[in-house]
């Protein structure tokens, strides 16, 4: 194990807000365990965005679903990663995903999949989420409410002042946590 301090990128796009506010939770996780977050918004890279992404020790890709896949925000920079891809910049890096839908499955999983091959093309290393909640554990009745194990999925609220559930923002929390202290074991 690494003694350093791990930096953990979330790579992220956000129409109205809500995958925004689901990466800050996820932050929150990964500063809690003693690493450091940085939040990346791919639709707005700059050279110093893509020298943080390559100096990151892990990156979180987060997209909202859009029509069942990944909004076409994050899809614009996929594409514009295939230099990055070409050079295997990002290789034997830490990667994980997260997702926000109106809906509790809304295809989350299809966007998920998604940056799963997307990481996978990079030579990055999948870090899932590993909380069972609702309704299998009764001590943790809001926790993973989408049931979902590939990486992390959450449901927008109408409330424009929360955006993400308590619930769904202590799973985030807990997947920040997780993938904190991956990077720090992965050193
Ligand atoms: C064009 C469009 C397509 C959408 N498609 C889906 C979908 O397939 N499944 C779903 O659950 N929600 C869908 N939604 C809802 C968004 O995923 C949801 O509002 C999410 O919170 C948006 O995140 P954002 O605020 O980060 O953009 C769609 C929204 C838009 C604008």
């Amino acid at each position: 194990m690494s003694g350093a301090v791990q930096t953990v990128a979330l790579a992220y796009c956000s129409g109205a807000g809500h995958t925004r506010r689901l990466a800050e939770h996820i932050a929150t996780g990964v500063e809690a365990a003693g690493a450091r977050a940085v939040l990346v918004d791919v639709t707005a890279m700059t050279a110093a965005d893509w020298a943080t992404l390559a100096a990151a020790h892990a990156i979180l890709f987060g997209a909202p679903t859009y029509m069942g896949s990944a909004a076409a925000g994050f899809k614009t920079f996929m594409d514009a990663s295939s230099d990055i891809w070409a050079g295997q910049i990002w290789a034997n890096k830490l990667a994980g995903g997260f997702s926000v839908g109106t809906f509790p499955s809304g295809d989350k999983l299809s966007t998920l999949v998604q940056l799963t091959v997307f990481a996978a093309q990079h030579g990055m290393l999948w870090v899932g989420q590993q909380e069972i909640g609702a309704p299998v554990d009764a001590g943790k009745p809001d926790i993973n409410q989408s049931g979902t194990w590939l990486g992390l999925g959450a449901t927008s609220v109408r409330d424009k002042s929360l955006m993400i559930s308590s619930g769904d923002a202590e799973t985030a929390r807990r997947f920040g946590t997780r993938m904190a202290a991956a990077a720090q074991r992965w050193g």
